[in-house]
């Protein structure tokens, strides 16, 4: 199976969204990450056929998705970030329900819910009604919905909002499993979410991609970018004037600054060995001398 988009575009009046992509996806997960606003959103609606594009296409194996209308469906499991439930079902019913709508027999449903509430941990919750789900758990929940059919094409904007650690560990392990012979694409501003469980990273960007690889080459690609200084405090500001601070951490002899810049800030300055974290902030990091650039 592969997913294949060409020059594709969405436009909102004047305003672009998505800009040109040309991307193809096969097997296995796909993290997109982006600041809030970076089109992801907009991008993934497209390939659920919920957005038509002004310019360029989505193919399935060589098909224009939009003319493969149930065919493609079929294929699909979609969690939208603010997805639609059913406030007085059970989460159980809700289940049963979903799977009725995607053509599931009765006793298949059964099962296949059983086997859902367990995966995502909510089967000491199934006979709750969701409007008395916790963020986390609805998001689990919905979480559930959206594998129900053993979708081929897994899309999920943004399914960890509102996990705790726990269940977002879960939820990795989750995805690493069902991902072996299918497609997943998620979207996350939490790098951890795609960090060990992502082939590849997406960095999106004002409605583009502006870099793209598995997590060793991005964080290959700040080689050089990343230091360690030990500082007096009151040296601070005029670094972070000067470049982004990623992290920062104070002890008796001064702080030790984690500075994203492509040349050596300082004589004494160390290479770190960088993280995607400092990749995250190296594109989307406010700029230096911004008092957000301190973190
Ligand atoms: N229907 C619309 N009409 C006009 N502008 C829109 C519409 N939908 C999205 N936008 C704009 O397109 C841009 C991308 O939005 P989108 O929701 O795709 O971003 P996102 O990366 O998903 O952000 P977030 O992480 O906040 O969900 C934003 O500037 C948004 O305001």
């Amino acid at each position: 199976m592969e997913l294949e988009m060409n020059n594709l575009t969405k436009k909102f009046g004047d305003f672009t969204a998505v800009k040109q992509l040309n991307l193809s996806m096969t097997r296995g997960v796909y993290g997109l990450l982006g600041k809030n606003g970076a089109g992801k959103t907009t991008f993934m609606r497209m390939l659920c056929t919920l957005l038509t594009p002004t310019e360029g296409n989505i193919l399935c194996d060589g098909r224009d998705i939009f003319k493969m209308e149930g065919e493609y469906r079929k294929l699909l499991g979609y969690l939208p970030q603010d997805f639609g439930f059913y406030p007085e079902f059970t989460v159980r019913d809700y289940l049963l329900y979903i799977a009725s709508i995607k053509g599931l027999p009765p006793a298949v449903a059964k099962k296949r819910t059983k086997e859902l509430l367990a995966a995502v941990g909510l089967e000491k919750y199934a006979g709750r009604k969701m409007k008395k789900l916790s963020g986390g758990m609805k998001r689990r929940a919905g979480i559930a919905q959206a594998m129900m059919n053993h979708p081929k094409i897994l899309i999920l904007d943004e399914p960890t909002a509102g996990l705790d650690p726990n269940e977002r560990i879960r939820f990795r392990n989750l995805i690493s499993e069902f991902s072996e012979d299918r497609l997943v694409l998620l979207s996350t501003h939490i790098v951890s979410d795609v960090e060990y469980i992502a082939n590849d990273i997406w960095l999106m960007n004002e409605g583009e991609i502006v870099r793209q690889g598995t997590p060793k080459q991005i964080t290959e690609s700040m080689k050089q970018k990343v230091w360690e200084c030990l500082v007096e405090k009151r040296a601070v500001p005029l670094l972070a004037r000067q470049y982004k601070i990623s992290n920062m951490k104070a002890d008796t002899q001064g702080v030790q600054v984690r500075v994203i810049a492509g040349e050596k800030p300082a004589e004494y300055a160390k290479e770190a060995v960088p993280s995607l974290e400092d990749a995250f902030l190296y594109y989307f990091g406010e700029e230096a001398g911004d008092n957000h650039g301190i973190l």
